[in-house]
């Protein structure tokens, strides 16, 4: 008697990301409410399970559905607004101003539509989020079936969306409370910098944090020019002041870390904190190349981010793994530092592990959730094939991303984003292209 299941992905290579970064030639992975239950030679699950619906994958790779664990989603609407600046000068002199005049729930809600199906149809099945407006973002995600865990944003100016950190923290809250028990969405406190959070409201952010047992969220040490500011402004470096504020533990999810001196490696070590790695976003705003060969070395959880799409232009895990490995390998002159089995455990369990959803999510075990991204191998540019693995870093791309599940639930089949019609959110696009104003019409 086969033992009845909802869905079985059987696949020319499947890739667990486990602790002997094993790959599975032609087997599959059995679907049931949701999970994984089993995974097995094809030909022994042919016989085992009799399943609802069943998927072939004949030249693909299967692997966990990978982990964006920064970005800003809606800021695809400001996707190119303002290029070839550094970091401040692209905050105060472009989005920051762009950001007073535009925001919205509804700027919001459509921006993050937009790109929940950009990171889907990418292989991204779980993102961590930081933006105005969360609610909206949460409408999006669960619009999209997107798995997601939304910053509850604060940061120590008025915008158009709260007026005060009290506000900040109160509407995020609500949000939270609005969107308790959904599958898919959860929620950490996301204080915007160091340098735009005052310490009053990072007391009130640690002691919120305690009482309900939420992760913390925030760029840190991103530019040479914020760790000066700091000492002169505090006298002490930012991750210094963070740990006396008691933010830094191991629920911090420190976003960039560019600018780390040893000694603060072996702090983030020490309180078992995690890194979000941006190195695109980190390359394109010149803001320096982060140390992470040193911060895995020291036990450091490295997780990868795009950023948002205004400073990477892409919302695109792929293209992180591929960076995060060739800029470790040429900033240490070590061609083995960051392998491509590292690269692709940053973007799948560590980023899980840094949010706290390894035993959840991050990898293909029993029990976990059936999140899964299936990547074709057969097109010429990525023959032959001697290792999927290699492939996944060095030579594929999001494009070749042909199918993806969460939750056992398909989102995207055959390249084509299932929960909203392409047309749909290209017109989301023109409209806000229209409203924010192209230089060239
Ligand atoms: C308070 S919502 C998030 C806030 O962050 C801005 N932002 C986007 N990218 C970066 C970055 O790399 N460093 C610092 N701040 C960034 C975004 O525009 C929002 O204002
Ligand atoms: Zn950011």
């Amino acid at each position: 008697m086969s033992e009845p299941i909802d869905l079985l992905i059987s696949a020319r290579w499947v890739i667990p990301v486990d602790a002997g970064n094993t790959v599975l030639p032609r087997h599959s992975v059995a679907v049931r409410d949701g999970r994984i239950v089993d995974i097995v030679p094809t030909d022994i699950a042919r016989e085992r399970f009799h399943a609802h619906t069943e998927k072939q994958l004949p030249d693909h790779a299967l692997l966990p559905g990978l982990i964006n664990l920064h970005t800003h989603a809606a800021m695809t609407l400001m996707r190119g607004i303002a290029d070839d600046l550094p970091l401040m000068a692209w905050l105060q002199t472009a989005i920051w101003p762009t950001e007073a005049k535009h925001i919205s729930s509804a700027f919001v809600r459509d921006g993050t539509l937009l790109a929940a199906a950009e990171m889907l149809r990418g292989g991204i099945t779980t993102c961590n989020e930081m933006y105005f407006h969360p609610a909206a973002a949460a409408e999006a995600f669960d619009l999209m079936g997107m798995r997601s865990v939304i910053g509850i944003t604060t940061i120590d100016f008025p915008t158009p969306y709260a007026a005060s950190a009290d506000e900040y923290l109160s509407k995020g809250l609500a949000a939270r409370d609005a969107w308790r028990g959904h599958p898919l969405l959860r929620f950490t406190l996301a204080p915007h910098a160091p340098y735009t959070v005052s310490d009053t409201t990072f007391q009130r952010i640690v002691s919120l944090a305690n009482e309900l047992d939420l992760p913390i969220h925030i760029h840190i040490h991103e530019t040479a020019q914020e760790i000066e500011d700091s000492l002169k402004q505090y006298g002490e470096r930012p991750l210094e002041r963070l740990a006396r504020l008691g933010v830094v533990d191991s629920q911090l999810i420190g976003v960039h870390a560019v600018h780390l001196t040893p000694a603060e490696i072996q702090t983030l070590a020490r309180h078992g904190a995690a890194i979000a790695h941006c190195p695109t976003s980190n390359m394109k705003l010149a803001s320096g190349i982060a140390p992470v060969a040193a911060a895995l070395n020291h036990g450091v959880t490295v997780g990868l981010g795009t950023d948002g799409a205004a400073s990477n232009n892409r919302l695109d895990i792929f293209q992180e793994m591929r960076m995060a490995a060739l800029l470790a390998k040429v900033s240490t002159l070590d061609a083995a530092a960051v392998p491509a089995a590292t690269a692709l455990r940053m973007a799948t369990l560590d980023g899980a592990r840094a949010l706290g959803m390894e035993n959840e999510i991050g990898s293909l075990e029993s029990g976990k959730w059936a999140d899964l991204c299936a990547v074709d191998l057969s097109p010429f540019e990525t023959q032959p094939c001697f290792d999927p693995v290699s492939h996944l870093v060095y030579c594929a791309g999001r494009e070749h991303v042909s199918d993806v599940w969460i939750a056992g639930q398909a989102r995207v089949l055959g390249k084509q984003v299932l929960q909203k019609a392409d047309s749909e959110l290209l017109g989301l696009a023109r409209v806000w292209q229209n409203k924010l104003g192209s230089r060239f019409d």
